[in-house]
């Protein structure tokens, strides 16, 4: 903890007013009425269970008080302050939040989300942050697994959720928000996570811990609040509830059995060839693995969390690659990849489901319909007719809460997002059904509901292989279990011995490890991915070329020739490196060529050499023209939300025109003492080089070494992620699109030296090489990465193709060719390299 905030909690820790008041707080979605005067007060040093069926409200409540969403109507006051849609205020007032579903940045790294994610003073120096980022994991859990220098995409829910957690708790927070944290946690680190909010709540801080899983939250929680269709309906001590009580409090009614009834249906199969036979299945994470699932039956495969379950199960749905036999309805089966396994009958579930499950361009229905989507097309033509039909069954079925089943699945609480992926995944009749946590974050009587639909799946003949960490669910649902350890099958438990205490019992004996390491990129991978790679890579390509044109033509290589491609090549990266910030923050710029263009003409009648006045003059325009341009596209884009492609290619023309209006035809000279100062050179060296490596390093330190060059990058990555951090993306869209412009202009004085007069479509050539350039530099076109190094190596690699094809004897079309195939080849290499690592 440190001293400020140890200062703050024992300073108030006599305090005996709320840490957290939500007073009559409103909030509609549309027509959804999300929370109706929801008045909420958790004091100093209480745990607090928020419980409530799926869409209930709980998380937007959360939402509303730790800033990221404005309520309709009431009061959010962190510690005294009032934080009302104003996520940095709520930081500052001592809240952190653990969402649902880790709000990572996947392109930045582990230390750079944590320190993204604490207010501002208490950031250790940028040098300092590997070293404190690591401090703060350790805090939670000495795990040599997660190095905070790796990528936040390449580590795996469970991993990014300890990140989540790590980075809330060493705020030491006045005010913690747990939003299901237990969902992606083994029972180890349940335990782990109750003592650490135990401690925390003794220190003074206020915790509110979201959760389905009633056993926990009996088990933590001082009092609850019971939140039911937006409405509060009641806070109670939690010592005088039993779990039945709370049940009944969540669902409004009390559940008479949480499970189905085990019908015996495999009996009614007998002689039927088993659904699924695996013998010595091998592949990475798991070896020599038999399982056979026979017609009608539900197994289940328990394990303490890393020892091959989901790799196994993956390798069965075809999603990761294995050896040995598989056989599927009595049948040699090859199921080498996904479209393998559906059309074998095999219907998966994710664990993941964010990433995995949930099409999120796409409706609630198309999503619960899209596993299923061949049972309502006849020749390959879908009925709208039974697509409605059939996907309005599923939501009533899994009682799916949503305003309209056209309504995007994104709008869904998490609960109902998942109830839409199973519904979709049971109603498409597969032959074997493998579940991966179906249950994960749904409320109780969903439970019971899902539960149902599995052995109602199994009843038609199908088998069911489902995982859990729950293992009172695999009781309760499985015919048998099977428990694996260090990636093999070791234990089974059917009939009688087959209890909640007895998987656990078989689970504990099997194994003690806990592997985490699966999910790290390979070496290679790693390296290949990293942000500089293109810059050795990029300069042997340069030099290559440049020895096989000097090879090809023994006049190549001479001062003059080297001069001009290292001019020339300067003056692209510096218009690159424009276009590369606007790229790492999400957008787009078109504006940069003609911006540059429009320079050399404003010098073609300032910068003449007729006195200071006139220089003073024309430079003020230059900059003025500069601002104008970069704060137009950010208020385009950030305040009239037009799309960045939209906005930019608007600008392009109004710029482009402007240029021609002011110099209709190229013309006046500029003064000769400016271009020879602009022209300059150091041997070959010329100072446009100079000044493109001063941008390049300038850039580079900033990106790397800067909150706001992280936070740039952070938007680019995710500005949903961004947001709930409590990053502006207005502020963020204002430095990359007017730091671009001014790059842009000093592109554009870097041209004057090689047009020599106003000419107005000088900078047309480089709308599009300044994105091929930061494009094979390395940078993101979605965002997020890039350096500014391998943008300069990219420009003068280009350059050089245009300078060097006459000299290998090819024609001018070729400098074209040559150049997209550089581009398409680098895009291709990137975005291998950078795939994130399968789950
Ligand atoms: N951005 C949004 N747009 C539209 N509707 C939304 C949005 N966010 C939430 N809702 C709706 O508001 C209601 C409450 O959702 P919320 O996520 O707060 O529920 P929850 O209690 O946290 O559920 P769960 O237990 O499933 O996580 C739901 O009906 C949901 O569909």
């Amino acid at each position: 903890m440190t001293e400020t905030t140890q200062q703050r909690v024992s300073a108030d820790r006599t305090t005996t007013t709320a840490r957290l008041r939500l007073e009559g707080v409103s909030k509609a979605f549309g027509a959804v009425q999300a929370l109706s005067e929801v008045t909420l007060e958790v004091p100093a040093g209480q745990i607090h269970g928020l419980i409530g069926e799926n869409g209930a409200g709980k998380s937007t409540l959360m939402a509303i008080a730790s800033g990221a969403l404005v309520p309709d109507a009431g009061q959010a006051v962190v510690d005294g302050h009032d934080v009302r849609g104003d996520a940095t205020a709520a930081r500052a007032a001592g809240l952190a939040i653990v969402r649902q579903h880790p709000a990572l940045l996947g392109e930045l790294t582990v230390a750079d989300n944590i320190l993204l994610a604490v207010p501002a003073g208490m950031r250790p120096p940028v040098k300092d942050v590997v070293a404190w980022a690591r401090t703060c994991l350790d805090a939670w859990d000495d795990r040599p697994d997660i190095d905070p220098r790796m990528r936040a995409d390449h580590l795996n829910p469970e991993q990014q959720f300890i990140v989540e957690l790590a980075r809330a708790l060493c705020q030491s927070p006045a005010v913690l928000l747990l939003d299901e944290p237990s969902e992606h946690l083994k029972a180890a680190d349940v335990e782990r996570l109750f003592r650490v909010v135990r401690e925390l709540a003794a220190t003074g801080s206020a915790v509110v811990y979201i959760s389905h899983r009633v056993k926990e939250v009996r088990e933590i929680s001082d009092r609850v609040t019971v939140l039911r269709n937006g409405v509060n309906r009641g806070t109670r001590e939690t010592a005088d509830l039993d779990e039945a009580q709370i049940i009944e409090l969540i669902i409004g009614r009390s559940l008479d059995a949480q499970y189905p009834v085990k019908e015996a249906v495999t009996e009614r199969f007998r002689g039927e060839p088993a659904v699924l036979e695996a013998y010595g299945l091998q592949g990475d994470g798991f070896r020599g693995a038999d399982l056979v699932i026979d017609s009608g039956e539900v197994v289940g495969l328990a394990g303490i969390d890393g020892n091959g379950q989901a790799q196994f199960a993956r390798a069965i749905a075809g999603l990761q690659k294995y050896t040995g036999q598989l056989k599927l309805g009595g049948y040699p089966a090859r199921i080498s990849n996904p479209v393998a396994g559906v059309k074998a009958g095999v219907a998966y579930v994710p664990a993941d489901r964010h990433r995995e499950g949930v099409f999120p361009d796409l409706s609630v229905r198309e999503n619960a319909m899209i596993r299923g989507i061949r049972s309502v097309a006849r020749f390959g033509f879908v009925s709208p007719r039974l697509e409605r039909r059939d996907g309005a069954e599923i939501l009533r079925r899994y009682s799916v809460k949503t305003a309209s089943p056209d309504a995007p699945i994104g709008s869904l609480s998490g609960g109902n997002q998942q109830k839409v992926v199973m519904g979709g995944a049971l109603a498409g009749s597969p032959r074997l059904l493998v579940l991966d946590q179906p249950t994960q974050g749904v409320d109780v009587g969903a439970k019971t509901e899902i539960y149902t639909h599995i052995r109602d799946v199994a009843a038609t003949g199908a088998g069911v292989l489902m995982l859990s960490s729950d293992n009172g669910e695999l009781a309760g649902v499985c015919d048998r279990v099977v428990v694996m350890s260090r990636g093999q099958i070791v234990a089974e438990l059917a009939g009688n011995d087959l209890s909640e205490a007895a998987i656990t019992n078989a689970v504990l004996r099997a194994s003690s490890t806990h592997d985490h390491r699966a999910v790290a990129p390979s070496r290679w991978k790693s390296l290949l991915g990293h942000d500089v790679v293109p810059v050795p890579v990029l300069l042997v390509l340069t030099l290559l070329l440049a020895i096989a044109a000097q090879i090809s033509d023994d006049t190549y290589l001479t001062t003059r020739n080297i001069s001009l491609v290292l001019g020339l090549g300067a003056i692209l990266a510096v218009a690159a490196s424009a276009q590369a910030l606007v790229l790492m923050q999400g957008g787009f710029d078109l504006s940069i060529g003609p911006l540059m263009s429009i320079v050399p003409v404003i010098a073609s009648y300032y910068l003449i050499g007729a006195g200071a006045g006139y220089d003073v003059q024309g430079w003020l325009f230059v900059v003025l023209a500069a601002v104008l341009v970069g704060v137009s596209n950010w208020g385009l884009g950030a305040l009239l939300k037009i799309p960045p492609m939209m906005a930019s290619f608007g600008m392009w023309t109004v710029l482009a025109a402007v240029a021609l209006i002011l110099r209709p035809q190229a013309g006046g000279l500029i003064a000769p003492s400016l271009l020879n100062q602009i022209t300059r050179s150091f041997g070959p060296i010329p100072l446009a080089l100079i000044v493109a490596v001063v941008v390049a390093a300038a850039l580079e330190l900033w990106r790397t070494h800067t909150v706001s060059g992280k936070a740039v990058q952070a938007v680019g990555s995710s500005r949903d992620a961004s947001h709930a951090m409590g990053i502006s993306a207005t502020r963020v869209a204002f430095i990359a699109y007017v730091g671009s412009a001014a790059l842009a202009a000093l592109a554009g004085v870097l041209l004057i030296g090689q047009t020599g007069t106003g000419d107005p479509t000088a900078g047309e050539s480089y709308v599009l090489t300044s994105v091929a350039a930061a494009v094979v530099g390395g940078v993101a076109l979605t965002g997020g990465r890039g350096s500014f190094w391998g943008v300069l190596c990219a420009a003068v690699l280009l350059v050089q193709i245009q300078t060097a094809t006459p000299y290998l004897g090819l024609s001018a079309g070729w400098q074209q060719i040559l150049v997209a195939l550089v581009t398409i080849v680098a895009v291709c290499i990137y975005s291998l390299a950078r795939r994130r690592p399968a789950r």
